[in-house]
């Protein structure tokens, strides 16, 4: 871990820097997500507490812990959604808050709910994780009038941003979304409607924009909830060979069957950190029992 961590003082003084080198590679050794004794509560009761976890490039690593342990709040934590109460979170060396490389972050929300009303086609989805790289996210200084419009019309002045943005994507992009198609088995599906499809053809459409995207780090908030048994295997067996081609990947799973098969190493999270090491030390841990309770062990498969 880097010197520069040592204290939140430190951290404070380092981030005021301007984040000129956003397009940087990560410095060798830093970790691409890094928490030093967080705390967090949505009221005065912390829900996530003393947690510190550095997370290297190329680790594929699982977060468990029961409903209601703080998966998804240390996740928001990490990404930079929330704002730790105490402690600090970092990603990717820049401060999780102040963090806007969005295109070295690839992120698979549960259900991939929010794209179930979407009426826009795969193809259209996986090309949206080119974006970042075309300028979507920067607005000219000819734009003043970008704010006005969007408050009178949302819907058309985004619409006609996206259409822009469309119109900026040169043939090397589209060789890309091509590509991030075809890795995840999804090249078939392309011109089909992402609500006409099975919910593990959606995720890999979305595994597939943060492809496109050249992300690094992909985290995947229970992503195959409500999948059929014979696509989470692919899909497993897909983010397994992501990993292998160097993706750091970020796994919050409540299968710890799943997880036991799949992650190097695993947190178990029950607000605070109960264990964090190698999987096959967490199958003969007793921070399963303790923090699932008995029986878990044969949740995870691992009853012997
Ligand atoms: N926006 C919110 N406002 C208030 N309390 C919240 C909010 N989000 C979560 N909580 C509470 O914080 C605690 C941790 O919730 P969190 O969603 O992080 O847990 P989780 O481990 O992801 O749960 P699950 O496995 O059920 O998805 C829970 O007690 C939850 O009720």
């Amino acid at each position: 871990m880097s010197s520069q961590d040592t204290d939140s003082a430190t951290a404070e003084r380092t981030d005021e820097r301007p984040t000129a080198a956003t397009n940087a590679e990560t410095p060798t050794g830093e970790p691409v997500i890094d928490l030093r004794d967080v705390a967090f509560g949505y009221t005065a009761t912390p829900v996530v507490e003393g947690v510190s976890l550095a997370v290297d490039p190329g680790e594929y690593i699982a977060v468990v812990g029961p409903n209601g342990s703080g998966k998804s709040t240390l996740m928001q934590l990490m990404l930079g959604l929330l704002e730790p109460d105490a402690g600090r979170a970092r990603l990717f060396g820049e401060r999780a808050d102040r963090f806007d490389d969005g295109e070295r972050l690839g992120y698979v929300a549960q259900h991939a709910s929010a794209a179930k009303e979407m009426p826009i086609t795969v193809r259209e989805v996986v090309k949206m994780g080119r974006y970042p790289h075309v300028g979507f996210d920067r607005l000219s200084a000819d734009d003043r009038t970008v704010a006005a419009a969007l408050r009178e019309d949302p819907v058309e002045t985004v619409r006609r941003a996206a259409n822009a943005v469309s119109g900026r994507l040169a043939a090397e992009d589209w060789a890309i979304v091509d590509d991030a198609l075809a890795t995840v088995g999804m090249s078939a599906f392309a011109d089909r409607r992402i609500t006409q499809l099975s919910g593990g053809q959606r995720q890999r459409a979305f595994i597939a924009r943060a492809l496109a995207g050249e992300a690094d780090l992909l985290v995947l908030d229970e992503p195959t909830v409500g999948v059929d048994a014979e696509s989470v295997e692919a899909f497993y067996d897909l983010l397994g060979e992501l990993n292998a081609g160097g993706i750091t990947v970020l796994l919050i799973e409540h299968d710890l069957g799943a997880v036991v098969e799949q992650a190097d190493r695993v947190v178990c999270l029950n607000r605070e950190v109960y264990f964090d090491g190698p999987t096959d030390e967490f199958v003969d841990s007793d921070a399963l029992a303790r923090a699932f309770g008995a029986g878990a062990r044969s949740l995870a498969g691992v009853d012997r």
